[in-house]
This record gives structure tokens, sequence and C-alpha cells, in this order.
């Protein structure tokens, strides 16, 4: 090749590791259509696997290893090449990516908010006390003991048609999903309502899609840029360094999102005991003009947020387990 010549070459054949779940799927395939856009003529291929995280759904999430769980086995394809790139839900995604790999794009944001899904009411506010809703994610579960101590929380695992499944054969009065999930899956006429940010502030990442690579793959991630999207990328950065910052895992009831007004990031964020007798929350603004400087804000958020106790918090969920509660998707 002559040196000063570009060497940007397209891409001839990509295949993008994905889990198998339907929604796994349509996000690959989204992801496929994108790139088979820009590169008419690469051969893009889809390489589904079954991951730990699918196949055990009788214990929690916290016992078995957490979010890495849905994510090793693909990075496994993508450390012995038989795959280019894996598309995940950032919010699966672990704060500190192993060695060797890294978060390529950042595509951009369905709807962040969680959504209420019933099949007799419109609302949280509609439901009777003793009512039974369905979540697994911790934060979900501390936020509706808190604001509505009358309702029974239960957990709901599986996969998003799983959850519905459940609902329908009326194990539950309700059950609280993400709305980006119903929504990609053609699903959004189950959303009843949608939570608003100020009742139940979504999770790191939620709604967003990150693609993974192996962090010497500087192909892959130049063929990858034109799907990054910048304005989203800062959001779940500063997202993900409140959680960094906390080290919550998943077994502490977290939240944190980001929002643009204009040119200015706003980040709010709590953390919570799972029974809702605690709730601290923190927020901090700023113009962030990279995604370091979006981390920064994160860690913001995260000192005021410890300022208040939050390390006491994660402490005591810690020591107590799983057992402080069933539940533990995020
Ligand atoms: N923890 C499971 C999970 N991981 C990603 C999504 C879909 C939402 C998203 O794209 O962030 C879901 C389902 C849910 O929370 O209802």
């Amino acid at each position: 090749m002559t040196a000063g010549v570009s060497s940007f070459q397209p891409p001839k054949k990509l295949v993008i590791a994905s889990r198998e779940s339907r929604l796994a799927m349509w996000q690959a395939e989204h992801v496929q259509v994108a790139l088979q856009k820009l590169y008419p003529s690469c051969d893009v291929t889809i390489l589904g696997m079954t991951t730990r995280g699918d196949q055990i759904l009788d214990r929690t999430l916290s016992k078995v290893g957490g979010k890495g769980l849905f994510v090793k086995e693909l990075e496994a394809a993508l450390a012995d090449g038989r795959a280019d790139l894996a598309v995940h839900s950032l919010k699966d995604v672990p704060m500190d990516l192993p060695p060797g790999f890294a978060l390529a794009a950042i595509l951009s944001r369905e709807d962040p908010r969680d959504a209420f899904v019933s099949n007799q009411y419109d609302g949280l506010d509609a439901l009777p006390p003793g009512s039974v809703v369905g979540t697994s994610s911790l934060r979900r579960e501390a936020l509706l003991r808190a604001r509505y101590p009358s309702l029974v929380v239960r957990p709901l695992r599986g996969n998003l048609d799983t959850r519905l499944r459940k609902l329908d054969a009326g194990e539950y009065a309700a059950i609280i999903l993400a709305a980006s999930g119903l929504k990609r899956l053609g699903l959004a006429d189950r959303i009843r309502s949608v939570l608003e940010p100020e009742v139940s502030l979504p999770a790191a990442g939620q709604g967003a899609l990150g693609i993974e690579t192996a962090d010497d793959r500087d192909d892959v991630a130049a063929w990858l840029a034109p799907l990054h999207d910048a304005r989203t990328a800062y959001a779940v950065s500063a997202e993900r360094a409140v959680s960094r910052a906390l080290a919550g895992g998943c077994e502490v009831p977290l939240a944190a999102y980001a929002d643009w007004h204009g040119e200015r990031l706003l980040l709010r964020g709590f953390v919570a005991m799972p029974d809702g007798s605690r709730i601290l929350r923190a927020e901090a603004c700023s113009t962030p003009a990279s995604e370091a400087a979006a981390e920064v804000l994160g860690r913001q958020v995260a000192d005021a947020l410890a300022e208040q106790g939050a390390h006491d918090i994660v402490q005591t969920v810690r020591g107590a387990g799983a057992r402080v509660s069933p539940a533990t998707d995020v």
C-alpha cells in the first residue's frame, strides 16, 4: 500500500455475535441492516449463541455471576475470531469490560423509560391494595415499595415473551418492563402507561445498544464509527460512571439516567434499600464535550450519593446477600 493514501477498505465479511432471545436477535438484525446499508458488498451474518444467563432461570442473577453472564460467551467468540462484533443491551453490559474488549460504538437510544403493562389496569395508581406486581429489577422493586407500600412485588424472570405470558396467565395484576424492548418487538400496544423518570428513574444504559469488539480490532471500530451516536454515548457514559463509582453491581437498587436539555446534560441517580425504606437521590448538570467529561458528571453524582451514605447501603445489601430480595435483574 502506498504511504499517505487512505487505507480505509470496506469490510468483506462481518459476523455479529448475539444472544438468541427474540429481543437480542432483533437488536443484532437492526445492526446487520445498518451495516449492510453502509457496506452493500459486505456479507453480514449473525451467530446466535445461548448464554449462561439465558439458561439459568431458577436462581437470582447475583448468585450465579451477575450481568457478565449474558456477555461472556459472546466475548469468547470475539476473542477467537468466530465473530467481529457483539450487540448488547447496554444495560446488561458490566461497567468494566474484561481486558481485551471495548465498546466500539453506542447507538442512538430508544425510549429509556419503564413501562406499566397490565390487562386490567391503566397505571400504578389504579392498582387496588394487595395487587401483585411483577418485576425482577431491584431498582423497580425499591421504587414500588417506597411509593406504593400496599402493592405486593413478586419476582419475574425470563425473556420478554415469557414475562408477558406469565402476566397473561394471571400470575400478576401488572408487570413493569423496559419500554424499549416492547417497542422494538412491535409490542408497544401492550404498554398501558409509561413511567416518567420522576416516578421510575431508569437504569444506567436502559434503551441504548452497545457494540462490543476485541480491543485490537481497529478495523472493526472504524467500520462501526458511522453507527455511533455521540449524544447517547455521553449520556450513557455519565450513567455508567455513577454505577461504576458506587460498585453496585446488580445486587443493589441503583438508577442513573441522563437526558439532554439543549446543550446541557442532566444526570439523576439514586441508590436505595431493596425494601424502599431508604432512597438516596442526587443530580447534577453540565455541558460535557467528551465522554470523559460526561464521566466526571457521573462521578459528581456518585460523590453526592456517597456523602448521603450510599456506600453504607451498598455494604448492607451486599452483606445480606441475595436474601434481601429474590429479584435481581436490572
Ligand atoms: N434486564 C433485562 C433487559 N435488558 C435489556 C432489556 C431491554 C431494555 C433495554 O434495551 O435497555 C431488558 C428487559 C427489561 O428490562 O424489561
